[in-house]
Parts: C-alpha cells; sequence; structure tokens
C-alpha cells in the first residue's frame, strides 16, 4: 500500500487551540485546508487565531501562494475529508469521542490519505479500532504553538503500517516539523511523559508552599529551560561530568537520585542503566570533544539569551521580568 506523501489540501477536525494551529501552519506552507469543528461560532474564532498567528509567519517566511484566504470551513464531517490528501484530527482528548469521530473520518477519506492524531496520550491502538483502513492511521503529537514549534511525535498503533509511518514523516517534515517515531506505543509518548513529570513536581511544591508559581517558573526560565532550547538533559548532563562525561556524572549524582526530593520513586541504578545512559550519550557526543560540546552550548546560549533580551526590549521589559 502506497500512501499519499504529496499534499495540496490539508483537512483539520477540531479547530481549537491544536486544530487551528495545525490550520496556520498548513496555510503559511502553501496548502488548501479544509476544516470542521460542531462548535457554535467556530469558523470566526478559527480566522482570529489564525489573524493572530499570521505576523510570527510571515516573519518566518511563507510558502509561495500562502493565504489565509486558502481556508474552507466545511459543515460536515464527510466534506472535511472526502478530497483531502492528509488528514489532522485535534479534537477534545476523550476515547469514546475520538473512536466514533476516527470511524467516520476514515470511512469517508480516500484509502490512502494519512491519518494522524494530535492527542497528547491516549493510544492508538484503541481510538483507531473501528478505523476503516487503519494501517494508515498514526498520531501526530504536535507541541503548542503548532505553527511554530517543530515536534511531532509519530505513534502508530498495532495495525499502522511501518510504511504509513515514514510517509507520515515525510508529510510532517514537508511542513517543517521535527518527527520523532515513538517506538513503543505507551501512554503520554515520550515529551509528555517528561513535561507531566516536572509538571507533578511542580504542583508539589506549590502545594506544599515551598515555592510560588511565579518563583518556579522563574527557575526554569533563567535556568535549564535556556539550555533546553538547543541540548536536552543527556547531553548536558554529561557536560556536567567534565572531561569523564557521563560515567563520572552518575558516579557523582546518581546516588542523590535516591534521596527523599522528589515525590516519583526513583529508578534502579542498575549497571545496565549506567551503561545504556553511558552508551547513548557517547553517541549523542560522535566525534565531539566535551570542550568542543561547552564552546557550543556557550554560543548557543549567548544566543537565546540575547534574542530573549532584545525581544523582551520591544515588549517594554527588562531581562529579569
Ligand atoms: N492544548 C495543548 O497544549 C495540546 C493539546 N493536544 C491535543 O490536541 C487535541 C485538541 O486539544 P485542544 O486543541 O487543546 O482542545 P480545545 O478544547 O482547544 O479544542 C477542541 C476543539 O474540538 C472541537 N470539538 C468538540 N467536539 C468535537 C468532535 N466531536 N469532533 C471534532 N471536534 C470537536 C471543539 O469545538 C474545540 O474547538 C487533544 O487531543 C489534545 O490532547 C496536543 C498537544 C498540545
Ligand atoms: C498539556 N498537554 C499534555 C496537552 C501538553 C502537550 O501535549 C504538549 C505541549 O504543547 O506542551
Amino acid at each position: 500500500m502506497s500512501f499519499i506523501t504529496e499534499i495540496k489540501t490539508f483537512a483539520a477536525l477540531g479547530s481549537g487551540v491544536i486544530g487551528s494551529g495545525w490550520v496556520a501552519r498548513a496555510l503559511a506552507h502553501g496548502l488548501d485546508v479544509v476544516a470542521w469543528d460542531p462548535a457554535p461560532g467556530a469558523e470566526a474564532a478559527l480566522r482570529k487565531r489564525i489573524a493572530n498567528a499570521w505576523p510570527a509567519l510571515e516573519k518566518q517566511g511563507l510558502a509561495p501562494g500562502a493565504s489565509p484566504d486558502r481556508l474552507r470551513f466545511v459543515a460536515t464531517i464527510e466534506e472535511c475529508v472526502r478530497d483531502a490528501d492528509f488528514i489532522q484530527e485535534s479534537a477534545p482528548e476523550r476515547l469514546d469521542l475520538k473512536l466514533d469521530l476516527h470511524s467516520k473520518i476514515s470511512a469517508a477519506a480516500k484509502p490512502n490519505a494519512l491519518i494522524g492524531s494530535s492527542t497528547s496520550g491516549l493510544l492508538p491502538s484503541e481510538f483507531y479500532e473501528s478505523a476503516t483502513h487503519p494501517e494508515r492511521c498514526v498520531v501526530g503529537h504536535p507541541f503548542n504553538p503548532v505553527y511554530l514549534l517543530p515536534l511531532v511525535e509519530i505513534v502508530g498503533s498495532n495495525k499502522t503500517a511501518p510504511e504509513a509511518i515514514e510517509a507520515a514523516k515525510a508529510v510532517y517534515t514537508a511542513l517543517g516539523m521535527r518527527p520523532l517515531h515513538v517506538r513503543k506505543e505507551v501512554p503520554g509518548f515520550i515529551a509528555d511523559r517528561l513535561l507531566e513529570a516536572l509538571w507533578r513536581e511542580a504542583l508539589h511544591l506549590v502545594n506544599d508552599g515551598v515555592a510560588t508559581t511565579g518563583e518556579i517558573d522563574d527557575a526554569i526560565r533563567f535556568g535549564a529551560g535556556l539550555r533546553w532550547s538547543f541540548m536536552g538533559t543527556f547531553l548536558t548532563y554529561t557536560l556536567a561530568g567534565g572531561d569523564a562525561g557521563m560515567r563520572h556524572f552518575m558516579a557523582q549524582f546518581g546516588p542523590a537520585l535516591q534521596l527523599p526530593w522528589t515525590y516519583l520513586p526513583a529508578p534502579e541504578l542498575t549497571d545496565g542503566l549506567i551503561d545504556a545512559v553511558v552508551e547513548g550519550t557517547g553517541e549523542q557526543l560522535g566525534e565531539r570533544s566535551i570542550s568542543a560540546l561547552e564552546r557550543y552550548r556557550d554560543d548557543c546560549l549567548l544566543a537565546v539569551l540575547e534574542a530573549v533580551k532584545t525581544t523582551k526590549a520591544k515588549h517594554g521589559m527588562a531581562f529579569s521580568d
């Protein structure tokens, strides 16, 4: 089975925060977009959100012919998906609702049109259960604002064809995104597992009166948050181990994971886990030395700090605000 990867018409079902972000991204890439949402006033709200996003998309650069006028809002699911080359569902996060919606979407769509769901954690094997041609159905989990953030997690169900994963990667890449294939179908996928862990700890800190929400946000945005925009936790901590890298870092700070700092139980620090972390970060390092990566990190940090400072000034804010 071959799937459509040359996309001219993009269908969006559900046009709230995430659906409207997909519509804006697809329009900015010069596609025709057909949207459907059952809520009263949904079309006006969608057009308003696109108008709000458009200046940023113009700054980023539009594809030839890109225009908000290429959005058509329709009254039925069938009309929305019938001629679509790619379909993205962004309906409320309810299993029963998505199950019913996908049986209708997939029955009306072209059989070789890929279908993506924006779900942030439901399992595709469950909500694509009664889909027609389930081999072309995937999760394409984006990040808000969808029209700017590149990450999209792709997750297949137990019936998704491997070729559909590759085809979805090609489509999302053509939309300017950075696909990440989540190979095991687990609730929350990869990114939300991480975000939820941080979120849970943050709520405990508020609940225990340790810090205000503002202080917790400051702890992120003036520290690790700046680093995270260009270097993930594993490589960052490899550098924190100095020239001895990750193995030294694990020896020095690994035992602290057993301290009761967090409400999450720590995993047992087995040799297997330590080796997996050391080998993984070794691959990430590749041929680069720790000091070369430190210079790269410092340059990125300076660039991010300067960009944040200039943008804050434009909005009448000091860097420390
Ligand atoms: N808000 C976020 O930060 C993120 C949300 N997501 C996922 O995106 C999906 C949508 O979430 P949001 O846009 O945040 O929700 P939202 O509440 O902003 O929008 C949902 C939209 O779906 C519409 N809707 C209601 N019933 C529907 C139906 N039967 N069929 C189609 N549309 C229907 C609503 O009228 C509304 O416009 C969810 O699966 C969520 O997990 C993914 C990434 C981030
Ligand atoms: C809150 N959320 C789980 C829906 C968030 C996401 O899924 C991704 C994001 O944009 O943070």
